[in-house]
């Protein structure tokens, strides 16, 4: 039986998937809750929201993504950092796990990646778990229902969590499988019900697909000043850094929580939705995120609630420290309705700096920004990655290594023109830790870190009076008004002065060590901004 709306020309069959039980196209909300809640995936909770656990996985699994190794990808794909799947292995197990789909229920939603229409992807998600399809449908972008009924996808991804991968049938690591096929538009993933595979897959094709237009894809979150798209700013940051908390900024426009694309007509968001954390979330640093938790149809991953009142605990880091909830970027109050922006003004690195070493705000130069930009250097958050349990510092190129089919300079080259072209102001901004390293100092306080971006997304931190980092190079204010001037010093912070210095020549080591893979792709300017 097949039911919902759909293109009568595109149907699974249409494109060879057949067999399956009931076929479930595009529901909408209410109808993949009560799915969902049937079914026995998960339960309703406060406000009609939507609680699930995910098992085993409760993040995502890099070392289990592969590229299947195509002849026209290559040359392109950076294989140091992407695993690779032989095409055979990726036939074998896209047979194999449509044989596992038969005579079994799916859920397909029809939606689009990209809010600028010029770039913008049709993706079809065939999903096992209804609520997943929910999870989609809020993150990525819902057309018209009109618009369903001549949907033709771009790519297609099928996500089977009950699917288990042979690594020697399917020339894979493991039994969970995340496989991005570019030759057949097809992204297979088996094995893991951790809802974040499914956007993060997406941000992967995007990654792939954007440079070839000119356009530069970002692991950053955007925002722009209220009335006035033109006065954009985004925050790179890998996983953890506060891309999603910073950018939901009460005073500004919130265009999206985490992958965006730089065109030459400026900003867009690939997303519709947001996907937060919701470890320690405050009603009082984070209203507007904390709402979302009890509105209708927010799925609330992996977090502990009350048995007999559903109320959810914030604290409860039990079953994850990555618990999450997922809304539609309209649950927002101050939401972009067009998920567009002008050309970034201010461009901000999050770094989530481990050892307590970087100041909360440095002013970059464009050189020294390609040099950070190209370090990616932070911290790992635990619970995002398996294995990951304490904050691991990281080199995570681009901010976001995990997602970059192509090598790094692709997207620094493509980052420095923009920012040449645009004038962009760049910062560095460390949410980590402050007073000591994790471990003995704190981590940054978010009102701290929201004052400085506020100096500096208004323009009046660029008055203050900088002085130049020792260790780094880069400019740091002395004094922001609102903000403990002792903060602005990270030595100033720490108790034992050599330690800090010893940690911050430990640090600058790093830096240079990790950088000298880049030197023969980089210009002299940028050579010249290097650290160590
Ligand atoms: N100074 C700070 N800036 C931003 N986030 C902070 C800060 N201090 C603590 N946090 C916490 O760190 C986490 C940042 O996560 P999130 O914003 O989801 O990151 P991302 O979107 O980059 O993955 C949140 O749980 C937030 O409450
Ligand atoms: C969804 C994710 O992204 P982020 O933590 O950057 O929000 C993730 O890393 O799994
Ligand atoms: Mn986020």
């Amino acid at each position: 039986m097949t039911s919902g709306r759909v293109n009568p020309n595109f149907r699974l069959e249409d494109q060879g998937i057949a067999g399956l039980g009931n076929v479930y196209y595009n529901l909408m909300e209410p109808a993949l809750m009560e799915a969902a809640v049937s079914r026995g995936e998960g339960r309703l909770g406060q406000g009609g929201t939507f609680l699930v656990t995910t098992g085993k996985f409760t993040g995502r699994s890099p070392k289990d993504k592969h590229v299947v190794r195509t002849p026209s990808v290559e040359d392109t794909i950076w294989w140091d950092n992407n695993a690779a799947m032989s095409p055979e292995g990726f036939d074998t197990l896209y047979a194999d796990m449509l044989a596992h789909m038969k005579g079994k229920d799916y859920y397909v939603q029809d939606l689009v990646g990209g809010a600028d229409p010029a770039y913008a992807i049709n993706v079809r998600v065939v999903s096992e778990l209804a609520w997943h399809n929910l999870f989609i449908r809020h993150l990525l972008r819902r057309p018209e229902r009109e618009a369903l009924d001549g949907f033709m996808a771009d790519f297609t991804i099928i996500n089977c969590p009950s699917f288990k991968a042979d690594p020697e049938r399917h020339n894979c690591r493991s039994d969970t499988v995340i496989a991005l096929n570019f030759d057949k538009k097809l992204i297979m993933i088996g094995g893991t019900e951790y809802a974040g595979e499914n956007k993060k897959s997406v941000f992967t094709l995007l990654n792939y697909l954007l440079p070839e237009k000119g356009v530069m894809p970002m692991h950053c979150s955007a925002n722009h000043a209220k009335d006035n798209p033109v006065d954009a700013a985004i925050f790179f940051g890998l996983s953890g850094t506060g891309k999603t908390t910073l950018s939901a900024d009460p005073n500004r426009t919130l265009i999206g929580d985490d992958e965006h694309g730089w065109s030459d007509r400026g900003t867009f968001n690939f997303e519709g939705g947001c996907y937060a954390k919701t470890i320690n979330l405050s009603p009082t640093a984070e209203p507007e995120i904390y709402a979302t938790c009890s509105m209708f149809g927010t799925v609330i991953e992996n977090m502990v609630y009350d048995e007999e009142t559903f109320e959810l605990d914030f604290e409860d880091a039990s079953l994850t420290q990555n618990m999450r909830c997922a809304y539609p970027l309209d649950y927002i109050s101050n939401a972009s309705e067009t998920a567009l922006g002008g050309h970034p003004k201010n461009i901000i690195l999050l770094t989530c700096d481990a050892y307590g070493v970087l100041p909360p705000i440095s002013r970059l130069t464009p050189a020294q920004a390609m040099y950070h930009f190209l370090s990616g250097f932070t911290s790992k958050t635990p619970g995002t990655e398996r294995g990951v349990v304490e904050p691991e510092p990281t080199f995570s190129t681009c901010f976001g290594a995990p997602f970059m089919p192509r090598r790094p300079e692709v997207y620094g080259n493509l980052l420095r023109e923009k920012i040449a072209k645009h004038g962009a102001t760049c910062w560095l901004v460390n949410t980590g830790w402050t007073g000591g390293a994790y471990g003995t100092g704190s981590r940054m306080p978010i009102k701290a870190t929201r004052a400085l971006l506020t100096a500096a997304l208004d323009g009046s931190l660029n008055e203050a009076t900088f002085r130049k980092d020792p260790n780094f190079g880069f400019e740091v204010p002395v004094t922001v008004p609102g903000v403990d001037a002792t903060l602005l010093d990270p030595r100033a912070t720490w108790a034992d002065k050599k330690a800090y210095d010893a940690q911050a020549s430990k640090l600058v080591n790093m830096f240079s060590e990790n950088f000298a893979k880049y030197l023969p792709y980089i210009d002299d300017d940028v050579k010249a901004a290097a650290i160590g």
